[in-house]
């Protein structure tokens, strides 16, 4: 048994805090029985759907330019799981059709044709403002005296405050309750001279996060906040003898590879792009606001095989691993994952303390993310639904449990029991970040903070709560560090990043959204 175990306090160090659980009281709060009352049917019926971030796709200069979006989408469905869709342009017109659901669901061949030109802007939601309704799926377009102009968005806006009313008053028609809208109704009822004017007009007025894509009949732009805090890559698939380049953008770089497209760059903070038949040109239209990427974005949003503000998500993942082992470090048999997000830096664990890697809990692949579900008895049985133990490897053993991310703490205490019911002898639990204190403003729908069990509770009394033998997170400063480790040249700094989630330390001025777009589904 580790010093660790020994210690029933809380116990913080240079790089991270972590607490035991020796005297556990195993009988309090619900019992496992309690927890699990939810039948399939019930949870069936009220199992929403899945909730994570919005992905973002664009596409200039192909021939089948929708059918490519539809595939950048699927690789990005990760990212949101409400509502889908697709704007193309052929040079004349524009279409777009938009679905509640997934991609797959939505997009079929036939759909598919009636989307026809050679460039197209494509969206998968999940909602952050406004409610998770068709009339405010993506991607939203609007008329203007410059003729019409469709966006698809990825983030939040923060500092809506009468921006909408005074809109209104200059005669703007709101389609939607999405703070999206208000960024395209700002560049329509924008005064400057030139399309490009406008759309630099509108995007210094707005506040928050936003990497979007935009696409007239005959332009695509692309652009990012100027704290950067969602991803947005750039790639170009090369022409074939002589024709001219595709080029793509993707909120991750995992939407490239289908398409065979290479990674170019990252489209910038602070930054408008724009393509055209002339070429790709770009311009600034804020350089002083200091850079703010989300780093939960590596923690847990992103896909491994994605490069996010300039480096690969699986390297900060196993760097966080090895990290957690170095400041956590605990004797035990087996090291064992909590898929899906927990897997690379488990690995990283187990490399870093040379103990075993096994997969003792296997995941359900049909099931998806959980940590947002709406219901505590639809959560208690989407984690039971989606993970199960193998007990031929945990029985008998000393685990280390690695998950990336504590939010209200159901997975952990499900997991923990469903490890000790399998026969583990000991369960220590691991997490990749530092404890989640204040909620995300800027695009990812996490809990208000009475929900938010590190909020509330102590790390000794979250162990309690989840009953682990210990419990340790990973530090700030190893978790900035493994966000940037041995990477001089494209990468960020640990100051780089947006890390309020575990600070309260927000980089703007924030305003509830709810306050001022009511989730409703009533428009005008
Ligand atoms: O404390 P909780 O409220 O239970 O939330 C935390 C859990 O939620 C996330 O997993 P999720 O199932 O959403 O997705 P994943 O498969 O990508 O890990 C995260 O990886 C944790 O496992
Ligand atoms: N998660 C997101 O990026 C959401 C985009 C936008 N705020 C919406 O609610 O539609
Ligand atoms: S508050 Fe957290 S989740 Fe939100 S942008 Fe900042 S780091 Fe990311
Ligand atoms: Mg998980």
């Amino acid at each position: 048994m580790s010093d660790l175990l020994l210690q029933d306090e809380l116990v913080t160090n240079e790089l991270g805090v972590s607490a035991s659980n020796a005297a556990l009281q195993r009988n309090s709060g619900p019992s496992f029985d309690e927890d699990d009352d939810a039948t399939p049917r019930e949870a069936d019926e009220h199992f929403d759907k899945l909730r994570e971030e919005c992905g973002v796709m664009a596409i200039y200069n192909h021939p089948d330019a929708a059918r490519m979006t539809y595939w950048g989408l699927y690789s990005l469905q990760h990212r949101g799981q409400e509502s889908a869709g697709i704007a193309s342009a052929d040079g004349q017109n524009v279409n777009d059709i938009k679905g509640m659901g997934l991609v797959s669901e939505i997009f079929t061949d036939e759909v598919l044709a009636k989307l026809p030109g050679h460039m197209a802007i494509g969206h998968t939601r999940y909602s952050t403002t406004g409610d998770s309704a068709l009339l405010n799926a993506q991607p939203i377009s609007v008329e203007s005296i410059r003729g019409l102009i469709a966006i698809a968005h990825n983030g939040n806006l923060v500092n809506l405050g009468n921006s909408r009313e005074r809109l209104e008053r200059d005669g703007a028609v709101f389609q939607t309750t999405s703070d999206s809208e208000i960024i395209i109704q700002l560049i329509a009822h924008s005064k400057a001279s030139t399309l490009v004017d406008c759309i630099a007009d509108s995007l210094s007025q707005v506040d928050g996060a936003f990497s979007i894509v935009m696409m007239t009949r005959n332009r695509i732009f692309a652009a990012r906040d100027p704290h950067g805090f969602r991803p947005l890559s750039m790639g170009r698939i090369p022409g074939v003898d002589g024709a001219p380049d595709t080029f793509v953008f993707a909120s991750e770089t995992c939407a490239f590879d289908l398409l065979h497209a290479k990674y170019e760059r990252d489209v910038k903070p602070g930054e408008l792009v724009m393509v055209s038949e002339d070429g790709v040109t770009s311009r600034y239209f804020d350089t002083k606001t200091r850079q703010a990427s989300c780093i939960f974005e590596h923690v847990y949003f992103a896909r491994p095989d994605s490069r996010i503000f300039g480096r690969w998500v699986q390297k900060s993942r196993e760097e966080m691993g090895r990290q957690l082992a170095r400041e956590s470090h605990v004797d035990a048999d087996l090291v064992v994952p909590v898929p899906d997000s927990g897997v690379t830096a488990a690995l990283g664990y187990a490399a870093e303390s040379g103990i075993p890697f096994n997969l003792g809990l296997i995941r359900n692949h049909y099931v998806g993310r959980t940590f947002i579900q709406p219901e505590q008895r639809v959560r208690d049985f989407g984690v039971r639904m989606k993970l199960n133990p193998v007990r031929s490897l945990l029985e008998g053993k000393r685990v280390i449990l690695i998950d990336d991310s504590i939010i209200r703490g159901t997975t952990s205490r499900k997991i923990v029991r469903m490890v000790r019911a399998a026969g583990a002898t000991e369960v220590h639990l691991r997490i990749s970040c530092p404890p989640t204190i204040s909620p995300c403003f800027y695009g990812v729908d996490t809990p208000s903070k009475k929900d938010l069990i590190a909020a509330n509770q102590s790390v000794a009394e979250i162990c309690q709560f989840i009953e682990a033998d210990t419990l340790a997170y990973l530090s700030l400063v190893g978790l900035t560090h493994s966000c940037t480790k041995g990477e001089p040249l494209h990468g960020l700094e640990p100051g780089d990043f947006c890390t309020a989630c575990y600070t309260g330390d927000y980089p703007t001025q924030w305003v509830d959204v709810d306050e001022i777009l009511p989730a409703t589904t009533s428009v005008g």
